[in-house]
């Protein structure tokens, strides 16, 4: 009689002591296997890898200890490796590649290529939220919504934009009045008044189609990059099961509803007026500022082609945003949800959940952006007030003590204001870093380096604006580097503040139009003051660049009553 049948629990305890054996006789074998596979699967991506440039890292997680810290140390952390290294910088998270291109030579073949152009696995965290957008998708869905959505931004429609920009810059001004004399975050002003604008113009339907504000909508939206930020980083979080046990699930579960109800009402209010009959914006325009505007139907006379640097694009460049005005078919002139609802009336090129996808794009590529830009625009004048007096005195001589709104004409006028947005888009590019995912070998231009398919390249544009060899001094708040002598000789992709190529911002014209008035708005009003300098500033890269600390500054009114009407 064996021992295990007196004694129960031995047996039982024998019976697992065998199983648990069994299990391991089995799985460290399964699991060698398994890796030996895998590495011999990979071994072309780790020989080509194992030739490019970069730091250090540890056996199994390779650099994802760079990732662990605060937003701010992760980026000093990052930009202090683009700084060890001059062309390519290779990291790896665990298992994952991830190669910086710092080069404008480099980033050229990725950017120009229409090969090249499928997003990193990363955006596949935006998927709750944007679905598969235009920023996400790839492929044919890509191509034909990009050709949809493009002609939707182009100058012409822009144009139509005008007032709306003029009266919610206004009213901006009049917000920011009460913070007059007081130290405030104006990156809150900005992106609630960026939203507004969105609504009123490439949504076509006025502001108050909604009863929470565009701030809530905004905040929610910079809570939602602040969970997408972590979970790029902490890599953990990244497998939605996990993700979803953590209380980070349940709060952008809510996070998303706020930006989602946004969007029906919007597709709903929109639908509505469409079924009326009614194009175009249905937001008012207080009648003196349409009167005001383009008195003598100066607009319509000035050439619209105005391509290349004064709408963030180097000189030279062209994408799909530069085609001549003839070019721009009659019904293809409809802001962007009045083309995306009359599209669908067939269900063909785009049905309804499609268009939530783009109206949820735009919302979001289209605000977070230019609120980014336009704050540290504010910061930058607030920094170097010669700099600022110099805007000042161009724009006393566009307006003299007039308080009329701005017309077209009027911002090509604005040439210095230009410059310093243009060198802002340098020094703190919104979108710090563009990342694909290659499908395929890429030789680089600069030295004897081969990217292997199933990488993450990532351009890096905030180090290549700050490239000594391209920019002297390039730390340097200096507007002049925009100036057309400066800009004639630099390579193409040496500033890439909207992307370029195929991919390119669809944006950018609109971005540049929109700031330029509500910019100049607030200078006619205010002067600016900032205390913290800036190798003070605490930089985030979550998604979109920003100020950790907020973007602080002060107002002083440069008229007591100006602007009022
Ligand atoms: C200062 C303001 C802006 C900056 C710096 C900016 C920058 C960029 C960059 C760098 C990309 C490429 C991103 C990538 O490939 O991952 C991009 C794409 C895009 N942007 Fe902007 N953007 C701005 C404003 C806008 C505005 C105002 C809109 C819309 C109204 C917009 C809509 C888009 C869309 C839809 C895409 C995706 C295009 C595609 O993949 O075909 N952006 N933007």
């Amino acid at each position: 009689m064996s021992i295990s049948t007196i004694i129960p629990e031995v047996a039982a305890n024998t019976g697992l002591t065998s199983a648990s054996s069994v299990f391991y006789f089995f799985l460290i074998p399964a699991l060698l296997l398994w890796y030996t596979y895998w590495r011999v699967s990979r071994k072309h991506l780790l020989e080509l890898a194992a030739k490019l440039p970069g730091p250090k890292g540890w056996p199994l997680i390779g650099n994802a200890l760079d990732f662990a810290g605060s937003s701010p140390d992760v980026f000093k952390c990052l930009y202090a490796h683009s700084r060890e290294f001059d062309k390519v910088v290779k990291l790896w998270i665990g298992p994952k590649l991830l190669v910086f291109l710092i080069d404008p030579r480099d980033v050229e073949i990725i950017l120009s290529s229409h090969v090249h152009i499928d997003k990193s696995s990363e955006y596949r965290l935006f998927e709750p939220w944007l679905g598969n957008g235009l920023l996400i998708s790839s492929g044919q869905k890509w191509r034909a919504h990009r050709k949809l959505i493009a002609p939707t931004f182009h100058l012409n429609v822009l144009k139509s934009f005008i007032d709306l920009f003029n009266v919610n810059s206004k009213a901006t001004v009049e917000k920011m009045r009460k913070e007059q004399g007081k130290t405030f975050d104006c990156h809150d002003y900005m992106s609630e008044a960026t939203v507004e604008m969105l609504l009123e113009t490439a949504m076509g339907v006025s502001k108050k189609t909604q009863d929470q504000s565009g701030y809530e909508y905004a905040m929610a939206v910079m809570k939602m990059c602040d969970i997408l930020h972590l979970r790029h980083t902490k890599i953990w979080l990244k497998p939605d099961w996990i993700f979803r046990l953590t209380k980070y699930g349940k709060v952008q579960d809510g996070l998303i509803d706020v930006i989602h109800s946004l969007t029906r009402k919007v597709i709903k209010s929109k639908k509505e007026a469409f079924n009326k009959g009614i194009r175009g914006s249905t937001a008012e325009v207080p009648k003196d500022i349409r009167a005001k505007q383009d008195p003598m139907g100066e607009q319509t006379k000035v050439k619209t082609v105005v391509e290349g640097v004064s709408f963030g694009q180097s000189t030279g460049l062209k994408d799909d945003l530069d085609v001549e005005e003839n070019d721009v078919g009659e019904k293809k002139r409809l802001a962007f949800l009045d083309l995306m609802i009359e599209a669908s009336q067939n269900g063909v090129i785009i049905n309804d959940e499609e268009i939530k996808e783009q109206v949820d794009t735009i919302m979001f590529e289209g605000h977070d952006t230019t609120a980014a830009g336009s704050s540290f625009f504010l910061s930058m004048m607030g920094l170097y007030p010669e700099i600022q007096e110099k805007v000042i005195q161009e724009l006393n001589e566009i307006f003299g003590d007039s308080d009329r709104p701005a017309t077209f004409a009027d911002t090509l006028e604005m040439k210095y204001l230009e410059r310093c947005l243009l060198e802002t888009l340098r020094l703190y590019p919104p979108v710090p870093i563009i990342a694909r995912e290659l499908k395929q070998d890429v030789k680089l231009a600069t030295g004897d380096y081969t990217l292997p398919a199933g990488c993450t390249v990532i351009v890096g544009t905030y180090k290549i604006h700050r490239r000594d060899d391209i920019y002297p001094n390039p730390e340097k708040f200096n507007p002049d580097n925009f100036l057309p002598e400066k800009t004639a000789n630099r390579h193409y992709y040496a500033f890439i503040p909207f992307s370029a190529g195929p991919r390119s911002c669809v944006g950018r014209k609109y971005a540049m139009l929109k700031l330029k008035i509500l910019l100049s708005t607030i200078m006619r009003n205010f002067r600016i003051k900032s205390d913290i300098q800036e190798k003070d500033f605490k930089l985030q890269g979550d998604i979109i660049l920003k100020r950790a600390e907020g973007f602080q500054v002060r107002l002083e009114p440069r008229k007591p009553m100006a602007m009022a009407h």
